[in-house]
């Protein structure tokens, strides 16, 4: 049939169209679009219907066709997706599909995302094509259910040009846009951590191997959105006040960041047939480069995350990631990850714990024999400290929180942050005050409990002359924490010294290396 006779009915009808990324064409003109083929974009221009003024607001993928009892099934899935869901709007695209947000028809408040996967792409033959999306589902569908960790798979639909992907919707977009406004505070790194440490474990459990571990491929959900305690400036919500004991447990609000994308997941026995390679070349671990290599790949890659949370930069090039982000030679690439060292040098570490880079340097083992497993990072005391801290925060051990209390309580803080390690008795005013003079505030860091941003100052002194400590504020405003003088508010970047790094003891924790807690110092 040709396009050009579809005008007079279209011209007839137009007044009482109304299009919406053209289900309701598809649905007036079922018989004519079905039997033609036409995609909805085709369609228009064909028809000149865009000239009468009916605007059409994308026709980036071919549409879902409402035909499904005339369609028969390739892949066995359901063929009603337009009769269950309305799509409406892009959330994002990936190399071989878009994903929508979606709503569903019997009840529009139940939102989800839905990836639009063409059954023929144009590097592969449509079998092959086929066969990739086969691959994915299956993997992603024994794992979805299974694993608290995973996102979601609520639904598979088809028609003629392509596969449905009905998912859980995760509002909060993926932790690569979560690190563009810097590096994560360290409690927070630690909430994300075990969701990605435990989708890791869960699909090695299940004999799978992630294998393209990044940022992008996990996603913040509802409860992400929703948590924290309401203590921050900015209202105490959202990514920066995760916390993770929220991520434990079968809570009602389940874990913050769930795994998603499962096109490059490989069983075991593919592995062991000897892989190829896939993924992102700057999250592959060493043994990767030889394509003959074992699950451990994903704790690599996890060891390269959890650097990127806590510094905003990529270990092995002394740059930031968006510089890296430009593409790099592969050569490179692969020298730097067999042997150049980890950095720790750098400012952005020095309010990181040494709990977190003894977890890193053991998650970024060259050796995949003796890398940590995501199971064994799961145990690794970075965690239990960050437990054992949040614990004390919310009441668990009462005499913390009492000193937590005195510590915040003079200056109207909530009980939970920061405490002295002493004031120095004896120290007059004089000498507080010079010694404030020369307190620098290094840099915001995550704070026990995670619950806000800490700016950090540490007095003039050396470790042997006692007190050092702490400002604490919600966003980037000092406000003095601590009932001593000596603690005053501070310009942020007010140094006058090389900085080395120092302990601060911290509400509830009884180690001098305390999370997230170490700031600079100078002499
Ligand atoms: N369930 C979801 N909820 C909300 N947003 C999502 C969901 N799934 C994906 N997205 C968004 O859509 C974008 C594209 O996702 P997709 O999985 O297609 O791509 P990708 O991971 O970037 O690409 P590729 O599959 O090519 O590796 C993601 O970056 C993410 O922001």
């Amino acid at each position: 049939m040709r396009a050009t006779s579809l005008r007079p009915q279209l011209r007839q009808e137009r007044s009482s169209i109304s299009i919406d990324y053209g289900f309701t064409l598809c649905l007036c003109y079922r018989p004519l679009l079905t039997s033609a083929r036409l995609r909805v974009g085709a369609a228009f221009q064909r028809s000149g219907l865009s000239k009468c003024g009916v605007q059409v607001r994308s026709c980036a993928v071919a549409t879902p066709e409402r035909h499904h009892a005339l369609y028969r099934s390739e892949l066995g899935y359901r063929t009603d997706f337009a009769e269950q869901y309305s799509l409406l709007d892009i959330i994002g695209k990936g190399n071989f599909g878009t994903v929508w947000l979606a709503a569903s028809r019997q009840d529009p408040s139940h939102q989800v995302a839905v990836k639009i996967v063409p059954k023929s792409r144009t590097d592969r033959s449509h079998e092959e094509s086929l066969e990739c999306i086969r691959r994915e589902v299956s993997m992603w569908g024994c794992l979805s259910g299974d694993s608290r960790y995973v996102a979601e798979l609520l639904g598979l639909y088809e028609d003629g040009h392509n596969v449905y992907l009905v998912q859980q919707l995760c509002q909060g977009g993926d932790l690569l846009e979560a690190l563009k406004e810097g590096p994560l505070p360290e409690a927070c790194c630690a909430a994300i951590m075990w969701c990605v440490l435990s989708a890791i474990r869960d699909c090695h459990d299940h004999d799978l191997a992630l294998i393209d571990v990044k940022p992008q491929n996990f996603l913040l959900t509802a409860a992400a959105m929703s948590s924290g305690t309401g203590t921050g400036q900015d209202g105490g919500c959202g990514v920066r006040h995760l916390r993770l004991q929220d991520q434990m447990g079968p809570g009602p609000s389940g874990p913050c960041v769930v795994a998603c994308d499962f096109g490059c997941s490989l069983s075991y026995t593919e592995l062991m047939r000897g892989a190829k390679r896939a993924g992102s070349p700057v999250f592959f671990a060493p043994e990767q480069f030889t394509n003959n290599y074992g699950l451990v790949v994903d704790e690599w890659a996890a060891g390269i995350m959890l650097y990127l949370l806590l510094s905003g930069r990529y270990p092995f090039w002394d740059c930031k990631r968006e510089e890296l982000d430009k593409k790099l030679p592969a050569y490179q690439v692969m020298l730097a990850v067999c042997s150049a060292p980890i950095a720790f040098g750098g400012p952005e570490w020095y309010g990181i714990s040494r709990d977190a880079r003894d977890l890193l340097s053991q998650l970024l083992d060259r050796n995949p024999a003796t890398r940590l497993t995501a199971d064994r990072a799961l145990r690794h005391s970075w965690f239990a400290r960050w437990m054992k801290a949040a614990e004390a925060n919310d009441g668990g051990d009462s005499s913390a929180k009492a000193k937590s209390a005195d510590a915040c309580g003079a200056v109207g803080q909530s009980p939970q942050r920061w405490r002295t390690t002493s004031s120095r008795s004896g120290t007059d005013d004089s000498t507080r005050r010079r010694r404030a003079q020369a307190v620098t505030v290094v840099k915001t860091v995550g704070c026990c409990g995670g619950t806000t941003d800490a700016i950090m100052a540490a007095q003039l002194g050396k470790p042997d002359l006692g007190p050092t400590l702490a400002g604490c504020c919600g966003g980037s405003n000092i406000v003095p924490l601590l009932a001593s003088p000596v603690y005053m508010p501070l310009p942020v970047g007010a140094t006058t010294g090389a900085p080395e790094t120092m302990a601060v003891d911290v509400a509830g924790s009884d180690d001098e290396d305390s999370p997230g807690c170490s700031v600079a110092y100078y002499h």
